[in-house]
């Protein structure tokens, strides 16, 4: 019966140059987008003409075009409009002065002599490391990859590094999660679930071509001031990672590195000390030269009397175009990543749209079986870090010490009825390192993410729980992290 159900409405677009269509969409419908005539893009990836772009699961997003274009958009938006008033072009000088850097830092790194009239001061040779900071809904991770998609884009084979240090947001894995990749090419926009494009963690490599292999550690958590001192540890563990990553290739080092930071490192709601604190973490871990503050005048200033003697601050325009999002839309969010994570994609493109893609993927390849498997009590080393709903050691009274640190690794006993397993998201961790010289106390705070698996039930009489897992792979003898993350199966 499928043919009798009419079309989804078409629609063309005729933008101006230096305009932009941007649109939001309902739960549950989808939406596709073709670029008929000149040149777009989104978020700073191009759309090649005549390709249908599918988009799903809220998306909200916005069609860019600096020379003027027109598209043809199917489906039913629950917003849509077209604004002549956007902040693209502060944003393409900021990738323009990036770019130098770019070029001065690989001219450093292979010797080569500086055009003419070029400052030879080392200060001037490096590569771009970039912070960016700014409130809730100020548009920090759009501006992360239009940022990482020009400098992709100029053809120079620059691979980027992007870092998320903001656990609310999944970036290329779920909630809880840190995460960094060297981003080879544009990262397209399609999903909420998918923020910064596709990604390959425990899922098959097969799944989707485009999928880049970042690394991922696990905070556990999505509210930054549950934990900050784990928080600070795996913002420091990131930034050396990168910098190991760097050392390697002189390439990769020139394309420099783009961090995204939660929207509480720049929220007066969250304590000074604490903001403060994990801020200069980045700053120091990720060698950071330039911080690029979104439309927060106070946050500016702030930025400037703490690093301008060494770091470039600069303060760049909000777009109109960020949607103010919602708690309630935050945790739908979430629940997409989580979902997406198991299950892939399952999307139905509007009715009469064939031959769509979603993040540059074809829509059967999106669709993932999670295995569901029983295992043994015993076939999985589970810990927590710290004791839970803990007040940070600041809030305790003077000279009292806590039993269990923030930091310390706590066995979790899944016999018990306060295990709080049921319905919880852990991290499967990389090994520990097998030369037992160099293993050290607190290693499994240092471990990155392998997987993750979703504890569906537990039969504590058989001694014995239920996991969902992406891939087929035993889990028999690993060591899993949980946090505070939960899955409930949709
Ligand atoms: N110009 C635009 N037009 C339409 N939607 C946009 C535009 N810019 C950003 N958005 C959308 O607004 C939402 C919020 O943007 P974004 O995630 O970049 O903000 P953020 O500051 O990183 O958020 P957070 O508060 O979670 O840190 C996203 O869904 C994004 O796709």
């Amino acid at each position: 019966m499928a043919d009798s159900v009419p079309p989804a409405p078409s629609k063309e677009w005729v933008l101006d140059a230096e305009t932009e269509y941007r649109f939001e969409l309902d739960p549950d419908t989808s939406f596709a987008i073709k670029l008929v005539r000149g040149r777009a893009e989104i978020f700073g990836a191009e759309l090649v003409q005549g390709k249908k772009y599918l988009f799903a699961l809220e998306c909200k997003a916005a069609v860019y075009t600096w020379q003027g274009c027109t598209i043809e958009v199917t489906g039913q938006p629950s917003t849509e409009y077209v604004s002549e008033e956007t902040p693209m072009a502060p944003y393409a000088n900021v990738h323009t002065a990036l770019e130098q850097m770019r070029v001065r830092a690989l001219s450093k790194a292979r010797g080569s002599p500086l055009p003419p009239g070029e400052n030879a001061d080392s200060k001037f040779l490096e590569a771009p490391r970039v912070l960016i900071l700014g409130p809730e809904n100020s548009g920090k991770t759009t501006i992360c990859k239009i940022l990482a998609n020009y400098a992709v884009r100029t053809g120079q084979g620059w691979t980027p590094v992007l870092a998320n240090v903001d656990p609310t947001e999944g970036a290329w894995a779920i909630p809880g999660t840190l995460s960094a990749a060297a981003i080879p090419g544009p990262i397209q926009t399609y999903s909420p679930a998918n923020p910064l494009g596709s990604a390959a963690t425990t899922a098959p490599l097969a799944l989707a071509s485009h999928s880049l292999v970042p690394l991922v550690s696990w905070y556990g958590h999505t509210d930054t001031k549950r934990n900050p001192l784990l928080l600070d540890r795996l913002v420091r563990n990131l930034g050396e990672n990168v910098n190991d990553r760097f050392d390697l290739s002189p390439e990769v080092k020139a394309s420099g590195l783009i961090v995204d930071t939660p929207s509480s490192f720049a929220s007066s709601s969250s304590p000074t000390d604490h903001r403060q604190k994990l801020i200069k973490a980045c700053v120091n871990s990720f060698r950071i030269n330039v911080i690029l503050v979104v439309g927060h005048e106070k946050l500016n200033v702030e930025m400037q009397r703490a690093y301008g003697s060494y770091v470039t601050v600069v303060k760049i325009p909000k777009s109109g175009g960020v949607v103010e999002i919602d708690s309630s839309y935050r945790e739908r969010v979430q629940r997409y990543q989580l979902h997406t994570y198991m299950y892939g994609h399952a999307v139905q493109p509007p009715a009469g749209v064939t031959g769509g893609t979603l993040g540059g993927e074809t829509l059967s390849d999106l669709v993932l079986s999670p295995s569901s498997t029983v295992i043994k009590f015993g076939d999985l080393s589970i810990y927590q870090i710290g004791t839970e709903n803990m007040a940070p050691s600041s809030a305790l009274p003077i000279n009292a010490h806590r039993q269990v640190s923030e930091m310390q690794p706590v066995p979790v006993n899944p016999a018990s009825p306060g295990s709080g397993l049921l319905g919880s998201v852990l991290a499967l961790l990389s090994p520990f390192n097998p030369d037992e010289n160099e293993r050290y106390d607190e290693e499994i705070l240092d471990l990155s993410v392998a997987g993750f698996i979703y504890v569906t039930h537990i039969d504590v009489k058989q001694r014995k729980m239920t996991i969902l897992s992406p891939n087929q792979g035993s889990v028999v003898g690993k060591t899993a992290l949980i946090g505070s993350v939960e899955y409930q199966d949709q």
